[in-house]
């Protein structure tokens, strides 16, 4: 029997971590594989950005999920790469507005400013909402320079 689960690169520094292990014991219905880190020692988040993004970038993953402390580190270096649009959710309208609105591939999410809960329910709203195309498909295509 084919494996028809959705892809998914996760990641995180040491901020994210901890978070990072509870989403993957939580999304058991994804096929996810863990780019580290795997413990709370401290590293550099592009450490572990930069990988999640090419597999996604690659077309290895359907979507990534990036933790860190704000989530700005990490989001600003996976949209470094082409045909990322990594965004940072805080809550979970956000998370679904930006699959709604701007076909995100990849989540990032602020460890340190969000509940663990919080994080869970973003990350589920995240990789179930398709992209509406249309008029959003448009400006999508007008991102690149
Ligand atoms: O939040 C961040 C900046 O985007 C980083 O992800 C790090 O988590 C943060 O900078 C870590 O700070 P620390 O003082 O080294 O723990």
């Amino acid at each position: 029997m084919p494996n028809t689960k959705i892809k998914i690169a996760i990641g995180s520094d040491h901020a994210g971590f901890e978070y990072k292990e509870a989403l993957k014991a939580y999304l058991t219905e994804f096929d996810l594989q863990d780019f580290g880190t795997h413990s709370i020692d401290s590293v550099d988040y592009p450490d572990f950005a930069h990988p999640v993004a090419l597999a996604v970038e690659n077309k290895e993953f359907d979507y990534g999920i990036l933790i860190c402390g704000t989530a700005n580190g990490v989001a600003m270096t996976a949209n470094k790469h082409q045909h990322i649009r990594a965004a940072i959710c805080w809550e979970n309208d956000i998370a679904l507005l930006v699959r709604k609105h701007n076909d995100a591939n990849i989540l990032c999410i602020p460890a340190r400013f969000v509940s663990e809960y919080v994080a869970k329910e973003i990350a589920t709203t995240f990789l179930t909402t398709d992209f509406e195309g249309g008029r959003h498909q448009n400006r999508i295509d007008k991102m690149s320079c």
